[in-house]
């Protein structure tokens, strides 16, 4: 059996919508895999309960499809679904990279990230590339139609999970149809500002570039407390808070020696809200890695 764990990761920064994600170093799914004469999956972990093991409706079963690669697939979700942690993102991440080595397909990672795609589309209707393409190659990725570029980045982050669902077919329709010029000004100097703080490895400037007008207010408004939370953290000492992903998981960027503060002053925001939360302090990581 070949074993394969793939990260969770952070979808948009705020200023890179649809474009930008990160590898996070913890949490993660690992799933375990042997050739079989049909896909089979078995699930277990965070939120498994909720997760269809139906291959037509699990994201690794189009990815086995998309492979031509029958297997029997053990998946030990340690990223809930509908977090905004790319929950179904690392499952197919892990499965293609897996596939991939188990039937000697000779796929590159850069290549294997539209493979991966396929199966989030089986759960959003899209086949967007921002969290398979982290999970995969690692670091901080900049996936568009042209393919993706990956950096080597490490920024310290605190991911904070509230006991909220939000899934992100529901996300997706809040998001504004058109924004202003203006806006659109802003959000590019943002962009450009947090590509080069990922270079850097520059908490401040990644911070900076993680502010957005357009998208992230809109989506705000699905996860109770977000103000409360982006206002406690920014207090602790964080460069910059955004959503991750789709939501409802607050995310953000700072130095090493705050994420601790930040940590627990996100929870207690939450706490006071009566809002449960889980955080894992974490920072940008490596991808899938087969065992
Ligand atoms: N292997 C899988 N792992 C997790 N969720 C899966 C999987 N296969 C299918 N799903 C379904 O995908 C949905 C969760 O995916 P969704 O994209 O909404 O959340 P997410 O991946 O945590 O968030 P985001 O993409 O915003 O970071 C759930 O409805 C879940 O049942
Ligand atoms: N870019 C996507 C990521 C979620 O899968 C979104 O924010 O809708």
């Amino acid at each position: 059996m070949l074993t394969v764990r793939a990260p969770a990761t952070s979808a948009n920064l705020g200023s890179g919508f649809d474009v930008f994600g990160v590898a996070l170093e913890r949490p993660a799914d690992v799933i375990r895999l042997e050739k079989a004469d049909r896909v089979t999956i078995e699930m277990t972990g965070a939120g498994s309960q909720y997760i269809p093991e139906d291959p037509d409706k699990n994201t690794v079963g189009a990815v086995a499809d998309a492979l031509d690669a029958p297997a029997r697939i053990q998946i030990d979700k340690g990223v809930r679904p509908a977090s905004g942690l790319g929950s179904s993102a690392a499952s197919a991440a892990a499965a293609a990279v897996g596939l991939n080595e188990l039937y000697d397909r000779g796929y590159s990672r850069e290549e294997l990230v539209p493979i991966a795609a396929k199966g989030e589309a089986v759960v959003s209707g899209d086949a967007h590339d921002d969290n398979v393409a982290p999970s995969i190659m690692g670091g901080f990725t900049i996936a568009t139609e042209q393919g993706v570029t990956q950096v080597d980045a490490d920024i310290p982050l605190v991911a904070c999970l509230p006991d909220i669902v939000v899934s992100t077919r529901d996300a997706r329709n809040v998001v504004p149809e058109t924004a202003r010029v203006d806006q659109m000004v802003e959000t590019v100097g943002n962009a450009a500002a947090l590509t080069t703080g990922m270079h850097r490895d520059d908490p401040e400037l990644v911070g900076q570039g993680m502010h957005d007008t357009v998208v992230t207010p809109a989506r705000a408004k699905l996860i109770d407390g977000y103000e409360q939370v982006r206002e406690a953290a920014l207090a602790a000492g964080a460069t910059g808070v955004t959503i991750s992903g789709a939501g409802p998981t607050v995310m953000a960027a700072c130095a090493e020696d705050d994420r601790r503060q930040i940590a627990s002053t996100m929870l207690d925001a939450f706490g006071e809200r009566g809002v449960d939360a889980r955080v894992y302090q974490t920072r940008i990581g490596g991808g899938a890695e087969v065992f």
